[in-house]
């Protein structure tokens, strides 16, 4: 069927809305996690270092007119010390958003208002206040944002420029902050868009050493990072944690008789059998060949068996076709659970696998519970 190409300005505005919004919901809310902690670490340096700024320029205040300097340097404390609550206000749960939008208004603000104390001080401070709204687009380059942090000082600008300056220098200041003012917006986008493509980037290199690229299941290195901070919560409340071990049944002779692609479809399908038998907060992670691994979280003995025989039954329902014929496998679990004897990642690895070899020594496509106490390391 054919589909109306979308029109140019239909198309124009969904670039625009892209610009805003462009990635997927989740995605976009973890890339504004991790620009809010970077400008939280940032208004620590970068606050006191704006506030001492705008309070040594006093001294350019004092060259200009020595006798409006006395009240201009004390405009300038008071305003930098109305925003300094704003460089570290972590504590007071304000995010750091809203913190960038105050520490500008305020200590920007202050610029203004003392440049426009002194005679053609608003045409002299142009250059600082510009570089500030540069400044401010590198460090916080969403749109809404940088428009609302600069609102406020722009709006105080225009209106001291309209007030105090002769008709021939106002027009220059409004002239030249208006053409600044689009220019630092369409820095702020740019920064937007190249910090967006670093954190796409940056999240696709996690993914790939997070996750298995062929199973889709965990990484070993993931998964034993995940479990080792669950372990540490369940021993800490003395919640209960268990884990199961998976081994596909002679996974040589499936690879011997179907081929290796065809093993590793077997794999994958295993893995997504697990899954849909898995709760939302359990998850499988590959060890290595064909052997993975679940931890489940709050999950008693019980659970955890119930668990792993319906993943056991459900990969021995699994049927994949492969040419004309149909390929079968089964996989053997072991279980075990946090106990005082079995608190850490590697005994209860260990257990597990004692009762994943037990499972297979007999008769393989079987559920077994390893003993409490933790047994010898299995030989090879
Ligand atoms: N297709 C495929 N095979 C793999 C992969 N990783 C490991 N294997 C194969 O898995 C097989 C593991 O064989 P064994 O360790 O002898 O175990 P098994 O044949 O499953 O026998 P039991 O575990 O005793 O039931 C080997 O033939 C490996 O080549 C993989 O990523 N894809």
């Amino acid at each position: 069927m054919h589909t109306r190409s979308p029109s140019v300005p239909a198309a124009a505005l969904a670039g625009l809305r892209n610009l805003f919004h462009p990635l997927p919901g989740e995605l976009e809310a973890a890339f504004d996690t991790q620009l809010d902690a970077g400008i939280a670490r940032l208004l620590l340096v970068l606050g006191p270092a704006f506030g001492l700024f705008v309070v040594l320029f006093g001294a350019w205040d004092a060259w200009i007119d020595t006798a409006r300097a006395a009240s201009t340097v004390r405009i300038r404390v008071a305003l930098v010390l109305l925003g300094a609550p704003a460089w570290a206000a972590g504590r007071l749960r304000w995010g750091p958003g809203p913190r960038c939008a105050w520490l500008y208004a305020t200590h920007a603000g202050a610029m203004v208002v003392c440049a426009a104390m002194l005679p053609e001080g608003l045409v002299l401070a142009l250059p600082g206040l510009t570089g500030a709204l540069f400044l401010l687009a590198l460090v916080e380059p969403r749109p809404r944002r940088f428009m609302l942090a600069t609102l406020p000082p722009s709006l105080l600008l225009a209106l001291l420029a309209i007030l105090n300056l002769a008709p021939g220098p106002g027009l220059h200041v409004l002239l030249l902050y208006s053409l600044s003012w689009p220019l630092a917006l369409c820095v702020a986008l740019a920064t937007l868009q190249l910090r967006r493509r670093a954190f796409l980037a940056e999240q696709a290199v996690l993914d790939a050493v997070r996750h298995d690229s062929l199973s889709g299941a965990l990484s070993r290195r993931y998964v034993t990072e995940l479990a080792l901070h669950d372990l540490a919560l369940a021993r800490r409340h003395g919640r209960s944690l268990a884990l199961a071990m998976l081994d596909i049944d002679h996974f040589k002779r499936v690879n011997d008789t179907w081929g290796h692609a065809a093993g590793d479809r077997a794999l994958c399908a295993m893995v997504r059998a697990c899954k849909e038998n898995l709760r939302a907060s359990d998850y499988i992670g590959r060890l290595g060949g064909e052997e993975f691994v679940c931890v489940m979280p709050e999950t008693g003995a019980g659970e955890a068996m119930a668990c792993a025989e319906r993943m056991r039954a459900a990969v021995a329902a699994l049927r994949l076709p492969v040419g004309t014929d149909t390929l079968r496998f089964t996989v053997s679990a072991g279980v075990a659970v946090l106990s005082p004897e079995q608190s850490g990642w590697e005994e209860l690895l260990r257990a597990a696998d004692a009762a994943l070899y037990q499972a297979k020594e007999s008769g393989r496509n079987r559920t077994v519970l390893a003993r409490t106490a933790a047994p010898p390391a299995r030989a090879g």
